[in-house]
């Protein structure tokens, strides 16, 4: 057997040329939806991500607004960066690129978001508002692996999802979004505490490999035709590294590649998040 591949690209291209006429229907409106992001320090990887949001934002119509701070920001002087989006009515919606350098306070700069303008749904209330299930931004990871399972007809509903990896932008989230009514998935979250990780993966119909630790997922552990997703990001010798090792796509029945996969559909979910929110306010 050989894995069908779960395009991200060639999704998130066709997820924007559904969005272009959308953008181009507010602005008839007069509404033009503007993405602001915030980015603190070099990391590269960073960089390349708030660059390809800001390709993608111009390739919709959508428009961007740029913060880009050096690596010694202090506290105060980000707050004083995110109260100016606040007050931006141009700015429809923001992001803060995560992870923020080690000195500042990740959450009480999540926390200063407001719900109305959080792009990607990880500020504190809309991720309390995802708990309740009451409408607000999702996160946009999940909402990627979720999209691109949808677009290639892989079955959610009473499927046995495995979850490796325990950080907020996707295996402590996805959780809550593959448990909603809507997808009804079985949901189990693994991480390092996992005391046998192989088994959890075997028995399952989609592993959503979010770990970050280079070939975790070996091609004994996964059950014929499961769905893998590779969602883990390290750097290996400066490439990128997935959490899935090779060989899985010949066990495999559907695989998200790393680079290839979930990433550009997590650009595609925040552009759409911000079109959504436009849309939402306009009535
Ligand atoms: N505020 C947020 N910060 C972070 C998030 C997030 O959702 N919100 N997620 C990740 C990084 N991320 C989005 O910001 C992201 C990751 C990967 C890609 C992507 O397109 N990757 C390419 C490969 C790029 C490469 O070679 O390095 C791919 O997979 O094909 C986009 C966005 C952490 N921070």
């Amino acid at each position: 057997m050989t894995a069908t591949i779960l395009d991200g690209k060639a999704t998130k291209d066709a997820i924007f040329a559904e969005l272009t006429p959308r953008v181009a229907a507010l602005a008839e409106r007069g509404i033009t939806p503007g993405l602001g992001t915030v980015l603190v320090g070099d990391d590269p990887g960073s960089h390349s991500y708030v660059k390809a949001k800001h390709a993608d934002s111009a390739k919709v119509g959508v428009t961007s607004i740029r913060r880009d701070l050096p690596e010694n920001t202090t506290q105060a002087e980000l707050e004083k960066v995110i109260d100016e989006l606040n007050a931006d009515p141009a700015c429809t919606g923001y992001i803060v690129q995560l992870p923020l350098p080690s000195h500042l306070d990740e959450n009480a700069i999540l926390e200063r978001i407001p719900p109305e303008k959080d792009a990607d749904g990880l500020a504190p209330i809309s991720l309390g508002r995802l708990v309740l299930g009451k409408q607000g931004a999702l996160p946009c990871t999940p909402l990627g692996v979720i999209e691109l399972l949808r677009r290639y007809d892989v079955p959610l509903k009473g499927a046995n999802v495995t979850v490796v990896g325990r950080g907020i932008t996707v295996g402590r989230t996805i959780g809550l979004l593959l448990t909603r009514r809507s997808e009804n998935a079985t949901v189990t979250l693994c991480h390092t505490g996992t005391r046998d990780l192989a088994s959890e993966v075997a028995r399952a119909d989609i592993v959503v490999a979010a770990a970050g630790s280079p070939g975790l997922i070996t091609p004994e552990m996964v059950k014929p035709g499961a769905a893998v997703l590779d969602v883990g990001v390290s750097r290996v010798d400066g490439k990128l590294a997935g959490d899935v090792a090779p060989g899985v796509e010949e066990v495999a029945g559907h695989l998200s590649p790393n680079p290839g996969g979930v990433g550009p559909m997590t650009r595609a979910m925040l552009i759409s998040n911000v079109v959504e929110a436009a849309e939402r306010a306009a009535g």
